[in-house]
C-alpha cells in the first residue's frame, strides 16, 4: 500500500549563479519566495491497484517520485510504501520499489543520470527483455505486465490523460494541490471533458494597456494566438512562454496585467480535450 498525508514540498528558489557578485548579493539580500511543488497531497493506493498521477509540466509528479526514493526530503506529511516512512524507512522498502522515468521518443531512466528504461528494466526481476524498437505503447505493457501478473502496485505519473485512462484503476488530478481523484469516467463527470487551458505570459519592456488586449481573452485558442501577437508587435516583447494548465475552476477567462507583466488565460474551443 502507498499513502500520501499532507505530502508538501517546498523548494528554495534557485540561485542565478554563485560566481556573480550581483546574483550573490540579490539572493542573500531579498526574502527567497518558495516555490511550491506539493501542497498537502493526501492519496492513498491500494495493494495491487495502478494509480495514476495526472499533473501538467511542474505539477509535482517528479518531485513525489523523489520523495518515494528518497532523493528529496518533504518540508512535511508523509509518504507511506507499505507502512514505512519513504524517507526514515527508506532501508527498508528500497529493494521493493522501482522507479522508472520515460520520455516521448527517448526512454530515460533515473533522474539526471541517463539510464535507459531498457537498462533499468533489465535489472528488474519479472520483467523480461526489452528489446529497443518498441513504440511507446508497447514499453507501457512491459512496465505493467508486473502488475497484472503477480499484483504489483504501481504508480503512473504522467500529463497525458489518454496515457493514464486505460491502465489507472483510479487518477489524482494534480496541479501542485489535489483537483480530483476518482476513476477515469468519475474525473469526467466531476471536471468535465478535464480541458486544460492555455496560459499565455509576455514579458514587455514599459507599460501595458490592456485596452489594447480587451476581449482577447474570450477568443477562441488559436486564433487568440495571433491576435495577442498582433497586439504585441507594438510592444518591445523580451519574452513569450506559453504553456498549458488544467482548469482548477470551470471558467477562469482573464486577461490581467501586472508590472510590465501580461497574463491572459482562456478556455480552449469546445473540441475534445487536450494535453
Ligand atoms: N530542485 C529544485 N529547485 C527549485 N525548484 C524546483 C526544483 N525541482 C523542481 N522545482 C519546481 O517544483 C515544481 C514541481 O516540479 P516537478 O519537476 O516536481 O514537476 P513535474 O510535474 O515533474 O514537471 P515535469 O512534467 O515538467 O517534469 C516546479 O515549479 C519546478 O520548477
Amino acid at each position: 500500500m502507498i499513502e500520501a498525508v499532507n505530502l508538501t514540498k517546498y523548494y528554495l528558489p534557485p540561485i542565478k549563479s554563485l560566481f556573480d557578485l550581483k546574483s550573490l548579493w540579490d539572493f542573500l539580500r531579498t526574502p527567497r519566495e518558495e516555490i511550491a511543488a506539493l501542497v498537502d497531497i493526501n492519496f492513498r493506493v491500494k495493494e495491487g491497484e495502478i494509480y495514476g498521477l495526472l499533473g501538467p509540466n511542474g505539477a509535482g509528479k517528479t518531485t513525489l517520485c523523489k520523495i518515494a526514493n528518497a532523493l528529496v526530503i518533504p518540508t512535511r506529511g508523509h509518504l507511506y510504501i507499505s507502512g514505512y516512512d519513504s524517507i526514515q524507512g527508506h532501508n527498508k522498502i528500497r529493494g521493493k520499489i522501482f522507479t522508472i522515468f520515460g520520455g516521448d521518443r527517448d526512454l530515460f531512466g533515473l533522474f539526471q543520470w541517463r539510464v535507459s528504461v531498457e537498462k533499468t528494466l533489465s535489472s528488474w526481476p519479472n520483467c523480461g527483455e526489452f528489446p529497443r524498437q518498441r513504440p511507446r505503447e508497447e514499453s507501457m505493457d512491459t512496465i505493467l505486465k508486473p502488475s497484472e501478473e503477480i499484483g504489483t502496485t504501481v504508480l503512473l505519473t504522467t500529463y497525458n490523460r489518454k496515457e493514464a485512462e486505460i491502465p489507472c484503476d483510479r487518477i489524482l488530478l494534480f496541479n501542485k494541490r489535489k483537483i480530483s481523484e476518482g476513476t477515469h469516467k468519475e474525473l469526467i463527470e466531476k471536471v468535465g471533458a478535464l480541458k486544460a487551458e492555455r496560459k499565455i505570459i509576455v514579458k514587455i519592456k514599459g507599460k501595458i494597456n490592456l485596452k489594447d488586449f480587451d476581449g482577447m481573452a474570450q477568443k477562441n485558442r488559436d486564433s487568440k494566438r495571433w491576435e495577442v501577437l498582433d497586439a504585441l508587435s507594438k510592444y518591445n516583447a523580451v519574452n513569450v512562454h506559453t504553456s498549458q494548465v488544467i482548469l482548477e475552476e470551470p471558467s477562469c477567462t482573464s486577461a490581467k496585467g501586472k508590472k510590465n507583466r501580461l497574463k491572459i488565460t482562456s478556455l480552449p474551443d469546445s473540441s475534445a480535450p487536450r494535453w
